[in-house]
């Protein structure tokens, strides 16, 4: 398994605690920056991942800004991207289950380290459960062509 993972400045400081966890469950990390806490825009980032997860570079992403608010509205902007903002496990979980989101992106004003982690751990565990749900997702990927109608 390979996660791309990108931040601003802000969450630069997350960042370390966040690889050393992946590297540990033996994942391979894509790391796509920042470079430093010095401030830059989060939509460099969201771009970076989201590329690498549509090239298939990637498995999965992994974004951190402030809030995981600017960086997810950026990806979810790249065609084939259903990036989730979490705060909590429980939507993490439930966002691969049902939406079978691609990356997830999580704020470090918002949450430490550990409750991050274990959101990480219930979105990595949980497996997208097709049927209905995907009907759901063809119908995001024709409102993002611009193809849907009801
Ligand atoms: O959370 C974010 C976007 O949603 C950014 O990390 C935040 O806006 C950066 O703010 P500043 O430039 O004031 O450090």
């Amino acid at each position: 398994m390979k996660i791309a993972i990108g931040y601003d400045h802000v969450g630069y400081i997350l960042k370390k605690d966040i690889i050393d966890y992946l590297e540990n469950k033996n994942i391979t990390v894509i790391d796509l920056g920042a470079t430093s806490t010095e401030r830059t825009d989060y939509p460099i980032y969201a771009h970076r991942v989201a590329c690498s997860v549509n090239t298939k570079q990637a498995d999965l992403g992994i974004l951190i800004c402030g809030t995981g608010i600017g960086i997810s509205i950026a990806a979810n902007k790249c065609q084939g991207i259903r990036a989730v903002v979490c705060s909590d496990p429980y939507s993490a979980k439930l966002s691969r289950e049902h939406n079978n989101t691609n990356i997830l992106a999580f704020g470090s004003r918002v949450v430490g380290s550990e409750l991050a982690k274990m959101i990480i751990n219930e979105w990595l565990m949980a497996k997208f459960e097709g049927g209905r749900h995907q009907t759901r997702i063809n119908q995001i990927d024709k409102i993002q062509k611009g193809e849907f109608h009801e």
